[in-house]
Parts: C-alpha cells; structure tokens; sequence
C-alpha cells in the first residue's frame, strides 16, 4: 500500500515536522534501553579492569570488575549481556579442550552474574575461537575446518554454558548442523527453556578486526573464515541459512555485522517476521569512535542514530557496545 501524497500544496509534507510535539506523533520507531545486549570482555584475576586499544571505553575486565559492571547494566534497565572471554594462550590447543571446561572463565562468569545479578539475561558465544590455537572458529585438521567434528565440540561447550545457566546460548561459528544438535543436545539434558539465538547470517568481514585484538586472536588467526562465514556479496544464502536455523529450533536469528548489512535485517524481518537481531560489530563501533575522537562526529548523536537505524530496518535488537551509554541517554529521556 502507498500512502497517498496529493500535489503541492495541498500537501506540504514539513507540516508534521514543524514541531517536537508533531515529530513525536508521527515517529515510526523507537528506540528503547530493552532492545539493547551488551558484549562484554572477562579475562583472568582479580580487580584488573584494562582498556581495547582498538576499542576506545571498552575494557577487558576480570570476573569480579565484570560482575560489578552487569549490576550497573542491569540497574540501567539493559536486558542482556553477551560474555567473551579473552583467554591465555597457554589455555589454547588444536582440539580446544577449554571451551567445555565447566571452570572456564566464561563458565565462571555466567555462574557469578546469576547468582549476583540474577534478572539480567546471560547470552554466551558458541564458536571454538578464544580456545583455538590457530583462531578457528572450528577444529582443523589438514588445513581443513572440519564440520561434523566441530559440531561434536560445539555441543559440548553449548552444553556447559547451559549448565552454568546462560540463558540465551548465541553459535556464532557458521557450522552446518549446529543448531539442531544444540537443541537436541539441551532437550535430552532437562535445559529444554535453554533459547538460542543463532548468528545465523555472519558475513566472513573485515569489521571484526578489533574484536579479535579484544579476546587475543588476532595474533593465532592463520588465514580467513571465508570456508565458513558467509561471502558480503550473498542476501539469498542468508534467507536460507535463517530458514534452516529456525528450523532447527533457534528462538531467535541474527545478522552481522550490522549496519553494511541493513538490508538483510530488513529481509530477514519481512519474510519471516521472527525475533531478529543485529550485531553492531567491533568495527562498526571503532570506526564511529575513531571521528569522534577526531573531532569529526558527535558521539550521543551518531550513536542514537545508528542504533535506531537497526530498529527502522526491522531489528528487534541489538547487540551493541554502545549499549551503557545509549541507555543512559534513553533513561534521561
Ligand atoms: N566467532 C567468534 C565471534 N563472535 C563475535 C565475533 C565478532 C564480534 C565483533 O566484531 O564485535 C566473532 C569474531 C569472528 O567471527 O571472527
């Protein structure tokens, strides 16, 4: 249906945004501190809290600065956290043993933030990277990323992080089969209200780069992720990999990166009208905040108007670093 528009000037189309009380009356989206989940970075010890380079305001913080940093999320009004763990390469093998140690730091996290911050929802990240030691998402043998294997230790590491009471479990590693043996593997082990939300439509991209600096695997990474992660150049493959995945039993989709890939959040929403979320990735938030370091963009403003551009597009969500500042903002509204 189109609206109709009779010729000027019968119709002036700046009337209804001539005021703020009119421009009130005729928004089409909002933008609120519920739509909002925060990636967050643990790394070991105690009391360290220490900044992203490549990040300017995030921090790498251990368990306890980590916990006291949710509190604050979860008082903002913020509905979710998503936890990555920067992990020793000490810790860091070909199999990845540490991914399904139910003592991991991320396990630890994940225990700590629901016994002391029980309301705020805990989304983890299924993928074998931060305990790989040649930064694969998946085991690799022979130069290859192997699927069936890796989905074996996805459902392991999937398993523990459900016991330690995630509530929203987030495979991000872009393996075929996944999902169904997650879901299969939580029914069959009394976490059957365990969600999933799967990054279903993750680009092999370049705006990841900052993100690998945060969890140390930029410096183990041998090669790209294009055998796995999707080529920018596809939109029908993503309406298939979401399709499949619901079908699977995700309760929620992803795409991501986010804002270069707005018309697939688009896409995703109207053909299948599912919780859809986007992932305003590492490198859209250090590219934002390196002009704003110079001086070239207003921080509040870019930041408020490249969430809600998430929300015009059809997102229900977003997974943003911005996600403290942007909800202190909407608060004082
Ligand atoms: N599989 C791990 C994972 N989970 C989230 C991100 C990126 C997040 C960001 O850039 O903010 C990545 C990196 C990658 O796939 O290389």
């Amino acid at each position: 249906m189109r609206p109709t528009v009779a010729p000027f000037p019968t119709t002036r189309l700046r009337r209804t945004r001539r005021t703020a009380a009119l421009r009130a009356l005729t928004s089409e989206t909002t933008l609120s501190v519920g739509d909002l989940i925060w990636p967050i970075f643990v790394r070991a010890g105690e009391g360290v809290e220490e900044p992203v380079p490549s990040m300017p305001g995030v921090m790498r913080r251990s368990v306890d600065l980590s916990v006291a940093a949710v509190k604050e999320a979860a008082a903002l009004g913020i509905p979710a956290v998503c936890i990555f763990p920067y992990t020793d390469v000490s810790l860091k093998t070909e199999l990845c043993e540490e991914a399904w140690n139910p003592d991991n730091l991320s396990n630890r996290l994940i225990r700590a933030i629901k016994a002391e911050v029980p309301e705020i929802a805990v989304m983890t990240d299924i993928a074998l990277d931060p305990y790989n030691s040649n930064g694969h998402d998946g085991i690799v043998r022979d130069g290859v990323i192997v699927n069936d294997e890796t989905v074996e230790a996805l459902v392991k590491m999937a398993l523990a992080q459900a016991e330690a009471g995630a509530d929203i479990l987030g495979p991000s590693d872009m393996m075929d089969g996944r999902i169904g043996a997650i879901r299969t593997a939580l029914e069959e082990n009394g976490h059957s209200d365990v969600t999933i939300m799967s990054y279903s439509a993750k680009y092999a991209s370049a705006f990841y780069g900052p993100f690998r600096d945060a969890v140390g695997a930029s410096g183990a990474l041998t090669g790209d992720k294009k055998t796995y992660q999707m080529d920018p150049a596809n939109t029908d493959e993503a309406v298939r990999l979401i399709e499949r995945d619901l079908m699977e039993g995700a309760d929620m989709v992803m795409v991501k990166p986010g804002m270069p890939y707005l018309d697939i959040c688009r896409r995703v929403k109207t053909e299948f009208g599912v919780p859809t979320y986007a992932y305003q990735v590492s490198g859209e938030y250090a590219m934002l905040m390196a002009a704003v370091q110079n001086g070239w963009l207003d921080h509040d403003k870019v930041m408020m108007e490249s969430l809600m551009a998430f929300k015009r597009a059809g997102c229900d969500g977003i997974l943003t670093y911005f996600a403290p500042a942007a909800a202190k903002i909407l608060n004082a509204r």
